[in-house]
């Protein structure tokens, strides 16, 4: 038996339920900060601060369409033959003004002339040197896109707590600013507790050694949720190693992850061990398969998460707990990370023979869901094969092919 140097008291481990513990986790999150950066360098951020536009879109009325700008028609409607007098090209606009019986060449974003109302396209007009021939004009303001149609100078184009994905780094782009006030990035620590494991690539001996197939996925889990991983580390299965190691961790860190060691062997060390270190208990077990080891504490100074080390158990519980952790320290709502759906079942599901919840590995193709056959919570590779969790009851009956059942994006 490991020789304890300090005592470790065991604090109170009823599972509680999926949903009441995200709950709980919830009153403990809060943004951990915001900073101002460069727009260049802030996709994949949250704004901290709403992106209001500078200038109204588009700052004058342009073209839609590449072909020629046109001025009132005396007879609305009717074919003309007319004068091509300039071009106007997106930014290299045409400074004259188009009369009647007259046209501009003009280009998809480019500025209107003077006295134009209307945008005839090429495909319409018959060119013979500098005149052309229009079959029929179109009504007024066909094909132009007035100034300000957009947007206008000073209109929120993002709130606050939105991730600056590629189409709001869009509107972000347009609005003109250089610099965005953005969350800052929780600092992410993984621990992986276990004698058995050593660095993938590194292991020798696969008897009494396994390589840790947990920190790099949690790690992947973490940055894809805007966490910036601050260091990764194996430690034997001894409380003062554990200790020291997640005491070090805490100091530089808004959220420690500790992967293994959760359960009830006699050296699952690392739930007591956070509790020893001040950490606040917010659950020590959740009602779900797999998962149920999972755990949470908080401090002022921060959040330690601990997975089971089973893999796809360790997996399962980073997607629905990591994930709105850091979506709720970033600003934004945890929901945001839980976007429950439904799909049909692609086969027939056997009935949920355990009293708690479950969050079972599946295919989702686009239209259905397969469930992945023979999974465990110890599996490596088929979760290779996953893409959605699904969500299934407690002790939920047999369900038919085509029925509908809760998924989310793994
Ligand atoms: N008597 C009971 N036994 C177990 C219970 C229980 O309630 N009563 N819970 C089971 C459940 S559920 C799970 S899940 C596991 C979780 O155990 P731990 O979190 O304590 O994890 P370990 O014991 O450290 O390891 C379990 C298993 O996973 C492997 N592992 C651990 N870390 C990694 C890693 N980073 N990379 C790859 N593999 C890892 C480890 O070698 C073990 O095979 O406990 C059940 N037992
Ligand atoms: O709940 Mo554990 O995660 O099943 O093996």
């Amino acid at each position: 038996m490991a020789n304890l140097a300090f005592s470790l008291t065991p604090v109170c481990h009823a599972a509680l339920d999926f949903d009441a513990a995200l709950a709980l986790m919830e009153k403990t999150a809060t943004p951990i900060g915001i900073e101002r950066i460069p727009l260049a360098v802030a996709a994949g951020r949250v704004l901290a601060e709403p992106v209001v536009a500078m200038y109204e879109a588009p700052p004058v009325d342009v073209s839609a369409m590449d072909g020629y700008a046109v001025c009132a028609p005396d007879s609305p409607g009717a074919a003309g033959t007319l004068q091509v007098v300039g071009q106007s090209f997106p930014g290299n606009p045409c400074d004259r003004a188009v009369g009647t019986g007259q046209a501009v060449r003009i280009f998809t974003g480019a500025p209107m002339p003077a006295g134009a109302d209307r945008v005839v396209v090429q495909e319409d007009v018959a060119r013979h040197d500098d005149t052309i021939v229009c079959a029929a004009l179109p009504h007024v303001g066909r094909h132009v896109r007035c100034r300000g149609s957009d947007f206008a100078a000073g209109d929120i184009l993002l709130s606050a707590g939105r991730l600056l994905d590629p189409r709001a780094m869009v509107a972000a782009a347009a609005a003109g600013v250089g610099h965005v006030v953005v969350a800052r990035r929780p600092r992410v620590t993984i621990i992986a507790s276990g004698d058995e494991l050593s660095a993938p690539g590194t292991t020798t001996n696969l008897v009494h050694n396994i390589p840790d197939s947990v920190s790099l996925a949690v790690g992947a889990m973490a940055s894809a949720w805007g966490g910036d991983i601050v260091s990764m580390a194996i430690v034997p299965d001894r409380p003062e190693a554990i200790r020291q190691r997640l005491g070090e961790a805490i100091a530089v860190s808004d959220v420690v992850v500790i992967v293994g060691g959760a359960s009830t062997g006699d050296r699952d060390f690392s739930r007591d061990v956070a509790w020893s270190l001040g950490i606040s208990q917010t659950f020590a077990k959740v009602a779900m398969k797999p998962g149920k080891p999972v755990w949470h504490g908080h401090s002022s100074g921060g959040h330690v998460l601990g997975l089971p080390g089973n893999p796809t158990a360790a997996l399962t519980t980073a997607r629905l707990f990591l994930a709105p952790l850091l979506c709720l320290l970033t600003g934004r709502a945890m929901r945001d990370a839980l976007r429950w759906r439904t799909a049909p079942l692609r086969a027939p599901a056997q009935n949920n023979d355990d009293a708690r919840e479950t969050f079972l590995c599946g295919d989702w193709d686009g239209e259905s869901v397969r469930l992945i056959e023979r999974q465990s919570a110890s599996a490596q590779a088929r979760l290779a094969e996953a893409n959605v969790i699904v969500r299934s009851a407690a002790s939920a009956p047999a369900a038919p092919e085509g029925a509908p059942v809760t998924i989310l994006d793994f």
